[in-house]
C-alpha cells in the first residue's frame, strides 16, 4: 500500500480521504480473517532514521521505535530479535548484503500500514526491513527483487502465517530534502541531528501547503503519472517482476518522480510473496489522489 504524511494532516478532502479509507478497510477484512501472527514490512525513510552519513541500502531492524512523524505513533513496535537475525542471515545467504540495526527508528512509511491494518503499531509481532528508496544514489531495482525474493523463501520455511507488507507511493515527487539543501538541512539529512519542535511544525506546514498547491496546480513537483502506475501496477498484478530488473532509476526518476523509487518495497514485497509460486490479487485499489502527493494503491495478494 501507498502511504502520505498527508493522512495524517489537514487538507485531504474527506470524500478522498473516505475513499482510500474504503480501499484500506477492505485490505483490514483481509487481514483479519488472515490473522497473521507474524509481518514483514518493506518500508523506506525520510530522514527520520537513516541519514547520509550511513546509508544503507537495506537494513533489518532487530528492534526498532516509531519517531511519531506527521501525527503517527510513537513508540515501540514488537519485534522479534531472533528471527530478524534469521532473516537478515537468509539474505546474506543468498548474496544480498543487508544492514542489521538493533534500535532502529521508522517514520510514517513504516508505521502508517500498521496502524492502518492493525490499529497499534504494536499489535503483532513485525520485522521492519527499511529500504532506500529517497536518498540518492540508489541500489538498482533488481536488487529489491533479490532481497524479497530471498527473505520470501526463508519466511516459507517457518511455520508461521506471515503477512509481508510493502509500504510506498508509486509516482510521486514530495518535497523531501537532498544533498543540495540549505547547510541547516544538511545537518540533519546528513548527520541525523533531531529536528527540533519547530522544525518538525515547520516541515508539517510546508507538507501540507504543497499537497493544496499540487491539488491547485500551481506546485512546482512533478506531476503524478497514472498511466506509469498502471503500468508498474499491471507488472505486480501480473507477476511478471522480471521485467522490473530492466527498469534503470534514471526511467523510474523521469516517469515517476523523485518518490515513485518507493516502489522498490512492493517489488520486494511482492517477490517474497512470489518466492512460494504463483499469486493471485485479491483486493485492488489505484486513484491518483494530487491531495496526498501520490498515486495511491492498495493490493492484498494471496498464493494460488
Ligand atoms: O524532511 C522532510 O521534510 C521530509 C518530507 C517528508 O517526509 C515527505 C514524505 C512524503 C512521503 O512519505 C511520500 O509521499 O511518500
Ligand atoms: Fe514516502
Amino acid at each position: 500500500m501507498s502511504h502520505s504524511p498527508l493522512l495524517g494532516l489537514p487538507g485531504p478532502p474527506p470524500s478522498l480521504l473516505a475513499d482510500v479509507g474504503t480501499a484500506l478497510a477492505a485490505a483490514r477484512d483481509v487481514v483479519r480473517e488472515y490473522d497473521p501472527d507474524l509481518v514483514v514490512l518493506f518500508a523506506p525513510d525520510h530522514y527520520n532514521g537513516f541519514f547520509y552519513r550511513l546509508m544503507p541500502p537495506f537494513c533489518v531492524g532487530t528492534a526498532a521505535r516509531g519517531v511519531g512523524d506527521y501525527g503517527t505513533q510513537s513508540g515501540e513496535l514488537d519485534v522479534p530479535a531472533e528471527l530478524a537475525y534469521g532473516l537478515a542471515e537468509a539474505a546474506w545467504a543468498a548474496d544480498v548484503d543487508v544492514a542489521v540495526s538493533t534500535g532502529m527508528d521508522v517514520d510514517h512509511g513504516t508505521v502508517q500500514p500498521l496502524a492502518a491494518l492493525f490499529g497499534d503499531i504494536a499489535a503483532r509481532p513485525v520485522v521492519p526491513v527499511f529500504v532506500n528508496s529517497v536518498a540518492v544514489p540508489l541500489a538498482p531495482l533488481r536488487r529489491a527483487r533479490l532481497l524479497g525474493a530471498a527473505i520470501g523463501r526463508y519466511l516459507a520455511g517457518l511455520d508461521r502465517r506471515v503477512l509481508v507488507l510493502g509500504s510506498g507511493g508509486l509516482s510521486h515527487d514530495p518535497p523531501v530534502p537532498n544533498l543540495a539543501s540549505p547547510p541547516e538541512v544538511l545537518e540533519r539529512i546528513v548527520h541525523g541531528r533531531p529536528p527540533t519542535v519547530g522544525e518538525r511544525q515547520a516541515r508539517q506546514s510546508a507538507v501540507i501547503e504543497a499537497a493544496a498547491s499540487f491539488a491547485r496546480g500551481t506546485a512546482d513537483l512533478r506531476p503524478l503519472n497514472p498511466e506509469w502506475d498502471r503500468r508498474v501496477l499491471d507488472v505486480l498484478d501480473q507477476g511478471r517482476l522480471a521485467e522490473l530488473d530492466g527498469w534503470t532509476n534514471d526511467g523510474i526518476t523521469r516517469e515517476g518522480g523523485n518518490s515513485a523509487h518507493e516502489i522498490r518495497t512492493w517489488v520486494a514485497a511482492f517477490a517474497a510473496l512470489a518466492a512460494t509460486g504463483p499469486y493471485q490479487v485479491r483486493t485492488s485499489y489505484y486513484r491518483p489522489a494530487p491531495e496526498l502527493i501520490a498515486g495511491f494503491a492498495v493490493r492484498t495478494a494471496f498464493p494460488r
